[in-house]
């Protein structure tokens, strides 16, 4: 059964611009729509999450997705928007990065549903084939110069400088929207605003091969806005740089504070374009929120939704001990229930140090331990620990320790090998190796 796509995107915010006639061919037969994703990282990050909803919806509304990888793109790369010329990736990296991008779009889509199953290409499968004069013959031909550069994603560029090669980059991105029309019956491109500009010289090129009839065009276009802050600073970064789908570049609890942190402005916007709850849902959760801000309901269940379907379940759940661990509420008890394989994950992001066994068997003074090895992080100086020390205010292993002459034998390494000494909210991890 189809639903309406379109309308769906409306009312969650996530439609920006749209060829006319869009919606009557969707509403027309079960379409075939596509976005591509270069391969400038070997990992998606959460700005691509945005374009990649659509697909999601897409599918979800009866319609089939097609995800390309840019094999052949990646190699140029798009000028779109960009200040400045770039430096070619080389073949290595490319490779590389395909890879880890198909390996993450794969997750978000269902393969084995029917007609409409998603599909996965890339764009080096035909680009391979194409000689130069074959290319200049069978797209470059067909737009001229002029329409190319009225394009608003080259404007400036026309002014600063660009190269033959980044120029030719929308004419690609063109002929993969016929070639996907050709061989796979794609009506549909989309993608962030960002992209308008290449989606449209697609549309071009296949009126321009195809003709259209009485009226009706034979290819569609659709774009969703970039998200923004409400502050006015870049979305999807934190001080560390790009918020990544994989969990080797952000890890999940980076990955759930992320969304955690977001204001009470932005979060009603970022439910609509990233969690699948239904509107009613998503009002209910508005109300409950607005009745007890501080308890940052919509803000907890965005970040479970998205940590749950970027990572799993089990990551989430790992995800919640850490905070309880690194933000206080954490007792003896949970510290003991932390299995060994998942001291790692939670643990990522606490300064940690490793002691010999041997350092540690012979480590019978307190003072010297908290002020030696978490210096920096904890205790600037050895007046200072001892001062914290006297004062209760040191815990280790979340048990405070009651005098800086407290022995250390008094505390177990939890799990044979860690001990954790905090200060309000500033944690270390020993590691006894
Ligand atoms: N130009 C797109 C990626 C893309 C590549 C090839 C396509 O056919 C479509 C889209 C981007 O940079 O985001």
């Amino acid at each position: 059964m189809r639903t309406d796509f379109i309308e769906e995107l409306r009312w969650r915010g996530m439609l920006h611009d749209m060829m006319p006639g869009t919606d009557e061919q969707l509403n027309k037969e079960m379409t075939a729509g596509y976005i591509g994703f270069d391969p400038t990282a070997a990992s998606l990050h959460i700005g691509n999450l945005a374009t990649i909803m659509l697909l999601v919806h897409l599918q979800k509304a009866g319609h089939k997705p097609i995800a390309l990888v840019g094999g052949a793109t990646g190699m140029i790369g798009d000028p779109s928007f960009k200040a400045s010329e770039r430096s070619f990736l080389d073949e290595d990296t490319l490779r590389i990065n395909q890879e880890g991008i198909r390996k993450q779009l794969e997750q978000f889509l269902d393969f084995d549903c029917g007609e409409n199953s998603a599909e996965m290409v890339n764009n080096y499968d035909w680009f391979k084939e194409i000689g130069f004069l074959q290319f200049l013959r069978e797209a470059g031909k067909y737009l001229s110069v002029n329409y190319m550069m009225s394009k608003d994603s080259v404007k400036k560029r026309l002014e600063t400088g660009i190269s033959f090669t980044e120029f030719s980059y929308q004419l690609l991105q063109g002929y993969d929207f016929y070639h996907l029309y050709k061989h796979k019956n794609v009506r549909l491109q989309m993608g962030g605003s960002d992209q308008w500009g290449n989606i449209t010289t697609g549309t071009e090129i296949i009126r321009r091969k195809e003709g259209d009839e009485e009226g009706y065009f034979k290819a569609y276009a659709l774009t969703t806005p970039l998200v923004t802050k409400s502050d006015g600073s870049k979305f999807g970064k934190s001080e560390g740089g790009n918020i990544w789908l994989d969990p080797a570049r952000t890890s999940p609890f980076e990955f759930y504070q992320f969304w955690l942190n977001q204001s009470d402005e932005d979060s009603p916007r970022y439910l609509r374009v990233f969690s699948l709850k239904s509107k009613e849902e998503i009002e209910a959760l508005e109300s409950s929120h607005a009745a007890e801000p501080h308890l940052r309901i919509m803000q907890k269940a965005l970040a479970a939704e998205l940590t749950i379907r970027i990572h799993s379940e089990r990551d989430y759940q790992m995800v919640l001990k850490a905070s309880d661990v690194l933000f206080g509420k954490a007792t003896l008890e949970m510290l003991q229930s932390i299995a060994l394989d998942e001291f790692d994950t939670i643990f990522n992001g606490v300064p940690q140090t490793e002691i010999s066994r041997a350092d540690w068997d012979s480590c019978l003074n307190l003072l010297d331990l908290i002020s030696t090895v978490t210096k920096s992080e904890i205790y600037p100086s050895k007046g200072e620990a001892r001062r914290a020390l006297q004062q209760n205010a040191v815990s280790i292993n979340k048990v405070k320790v009651s005098s800086p002459e407290q022995s250390l034998a008094d505390f177990q390494l939890l799990q044979d090998r860690f001990i954790l000494v905090s200060k309000g909210k500033k944690n270390h991890l020993i590691k006894v190796i």
